[in-house]
């Protein structure tokens, strides 16, 4: 048996062409959304995600704002642009690239955001929100990898979901997500800590490896007809590898690759949750 590929390349485009006409009304309204984005540092890998998200913007017709500052900028220096981004009526939204300088501390800049233009929720009042039930903007990875399965009608209603991972960019808003009563998902949140893996993941029907070890999940530690979904990203050899071997595609129903997989889907909820703030700030003048 050869899975079915979860397609995150063919999806995000399918996403991106249906929110043009939800950008193309705003314009009009002259509410045009604009994405923000803060590179702090000069890594290549986060560099070519930010350069990724403004040019799926263009495609949209999202607005591009984009600030960079050197890898030695202080944590004044990253708030003060913080604050600019807050201010700026033309950024609807906007993300600071994720991971920081060591002198910068993550939650403080977090924190420091204003959780009306957080696109990727992960201001702790839009985590928060995730936690209570209330709409805000949800975290982008988990809402790419929930949008793929609901797309190739991958049920989770009643499923056994195994995801590997404890972030606070994946594995954990992830379990909040799935055990929303609209997914209604029950979840195993394991770890690197975790004792026995393998007897986790073989009783699950849909298995999500972001632990960011290469080759962690095998063949022997899947369900035959499991949903694969692989979401860590570590360079070997200077080339991506992912959480998943190879040889699971000969034991899994549906296997979502990296690259190819959750990695664009995570873009795509991005402009999704830029589009959707835009809306919220523009109701009194769409309405
Ligand atoms: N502020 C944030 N920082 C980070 C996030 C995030 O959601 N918000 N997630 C990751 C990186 N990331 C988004 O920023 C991201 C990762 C992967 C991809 C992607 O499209 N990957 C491609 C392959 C890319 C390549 O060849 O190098 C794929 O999977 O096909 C987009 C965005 C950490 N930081």
């Amino acid at each position: 048996m050869t899975a079915t590929r979860l397609d995150g390349k063919a999806t995000a485009a399918a996403i991106r062409t249906e929110l043009t006409d939800r950008v193309s009304a705003l314009a009009d309204a002259g509410r045009r959304p604009g994405l923000g984005t803060l590179l702090v540092g000069d890594d290549p890998g986060s560099r070519w995600y930010v350069d990724a998200k403004h040019s799926d913007c263009a495609q949209v017709g999202i607005a591009s704002i984009q600030r960079e500052l050197p890898a030695d900028a202080t944590q004044a220096d990253v708030l003060a642009v913080v604050a600019d981004l807050n201010a700026d009526p033309a950024c609807t939204g906007y993300i600071v690239q994720l991971p920081l300088p060591r002198q910068v501390s993550e939650a403080a800049v977090l924190e420091a955001m204003d959780p009306d233009k957080d696109a990727d929720g992960l201001h702790p009042t839009n985590l928060g929100r995730l936690v209570l039930g209330v709409p805000g903007p949800l975290p982008c990875t988990p809402l790419g990898i929930v949008e793929l399965l609901r797309r190739y009608d991958v049920p989770l209603a009643g499923a056994e979901v195994v995801v590997v991972g404890r972030g606070v960019t994946v594995g954990r808003p992830l379990g909040l997500l799935l055990t929303r009563r609209s997914e209604n998902a029950t979840v195993t949140l394991c770890h690197t800590g975790t004792r026995d893996l393998a007897a986790h993941t073989r009783t699950a029907d849909v298995v999500v490896a972001a632990a960011g070890v290469p080759g962690l999940v095998t063949a022997e530690m899947v369900k035959p007809g499991a949903a694969v979904l692989d979401v860590g990203v570590s360079r070997v050899d200077g080339k991506i590898a992912g959480d998943v071997a190879g040889d699971v595609v000969e034991v899994a129903g549906h296997v979502a690759p990296n690259p190819g997989g959750v990695g664009p889907m995570t873009r795509a909820m991005l402009l999704s949750n830029v589009v959707t703030l835009a809306e919220r700030a523009a109701r009194p003048v769409l309405a």
